[in-house]
């Protein structure tokens, strides 16, 4: 028995393009090789992986812009594929970039065209587009061309306009994608309040502080294969024994930082070189044999700064994906 207002069960999806000089080869790359989750109302769900994952792929399949090789895929109750017509009015989907606006329009001539596309009732449409301004904190440049606004801007009028049609599932792909660290608070806000109202809400993002401040569960999709799937405080416990070592040394040698790295206690090592400075980043069980290594491998250098800390969901990402990071 289904659950989910989003069920995707063993999910396909190809493309084949032509290449070459004449393009008269074909070759096929598998986007998603079998791909099953479930989605609860209300909740907030982060698909992460490196470029080429098959993120963006999913969430158009979701979103009834895709239609998958093979597998099934119900939201809410509806086949995205066949039931577009119905399913379209109670969701909304939000791609990254600047897509999707016209910048010759003002921000409220933007959400009253995609107003009238959803056919909102004349009665309700002035009220509502005001409610949505207000939302996303655009009310002050309401008539002002979109060509005006700064990126920040932009990215809140799309999500205004992913909520014309106030959708019972909201889809965004890469949502904070080039916002200021300002911007992207104020999106995750809104998301949130969005999330409280009731709106569940399919995400996909490359920020992992984002992923864990927000998500109720994340999958980890690679390849076109879902990795893993859990709550990020279940995720970040399976990493539990793991400690992160993050030193930064000025004038360390290429031989030095060999050494470091070619330790056997070492899962994975993160290095950072610039010039005469160097910062490493290492994932390990053994922070008591690590430690007075470093301090003895760096001995005519200078260590400006180490400290150990407990792992973030970016280092079960790394232990679950691998090399394969973007
Ligand atoms: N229209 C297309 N034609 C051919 N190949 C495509 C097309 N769209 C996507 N692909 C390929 O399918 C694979 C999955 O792409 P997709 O865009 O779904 O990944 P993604 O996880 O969203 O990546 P990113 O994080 O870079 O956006 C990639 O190998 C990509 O090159």
């Amino acid at each position: 028995m289904n659950h989910g207002v989003i069920e995707v069960s063993n999910v396909t999806r190809s493309y084949t393009s032509d290449v070459g000089l004449f393009k008269k080869e074909k070759k096929t790359v598998e986007a998603l090789k079998g791909v099953s989750f479930s989605v609860k109302k209300g909740e907030i769900f982060g698909l992460l992986g490196p470029n080429g994952a098959g993120k963006t792929t999913m969430i158009k399949i979701l979103s009834t812009m895709l239609i998958p090789h093979s597998g099934n895929v119900s939201i809410l109750g509806l086949d995205p594929a066949t039931d577009h017509r119905f399913l379209r009015p109670k969701i909304n989907f939000i791609l990254g970039g600047e897509r999707n606006l016209y910048w010759r329009l003002s921000a409220y001539d933007n959400l009253s065209y995609f107003a009238d596309l959803y056919k909102l009732p004349s009665s309700i449409k002035k009220k509502r587009l005001e409610e949505l301004l207000n939302l996303v904190g655009l009310e002050e440049v309401a008539h002002q061309k979109v060509e005006t606004f700064s990126k920040g801007m932009k990215q809140r009028l799309q999500i205004a306009r992913g909520l014309v049609n106030s959708p019972e599932i909201l889809f965004l792909d890469e949502p904070s994608i080039g916002l200021d660290p300002v911007s992207a608070r104020q999106l995750r806000d809104i998301l949130r309040d969005l999330n409280n109202q009731g709106t569940t809400i399919l995400l996909t993002t490359h920020y992992m502080y984002e992923a864990d401040e927000l998500c109720d569960r994340i999958a980890f999709i690679n390849k076109g294969q879902l990795i893993e799937i859990d709550t990020p405080s279940n995720l970040k416990k399976k990493v539990g024994n793991l400690s992160i070592i993050k030193c930064s040394v000025m004038g360390a040698s290429q031989s030095q930082i060999d050494s470091i790295k070619n330790l056997k206690s070492i899962h994975h090592i993160i290095i950072d070189r610039h010039e005469f400075a160097c910062s490493l980043r290492v994932q390990t069980t053994e922070p008591q044999l690590v430690v007075p290594f470093i301090y003895d491998s760096m001995k005519n250098s200078v260590i400006t700064d180490l400290t150990i800390s407990n792992p973030t969901l970016e280092d079960v990402y790394v232990m679950t994906i691998g090399e394969g990071v973007s």
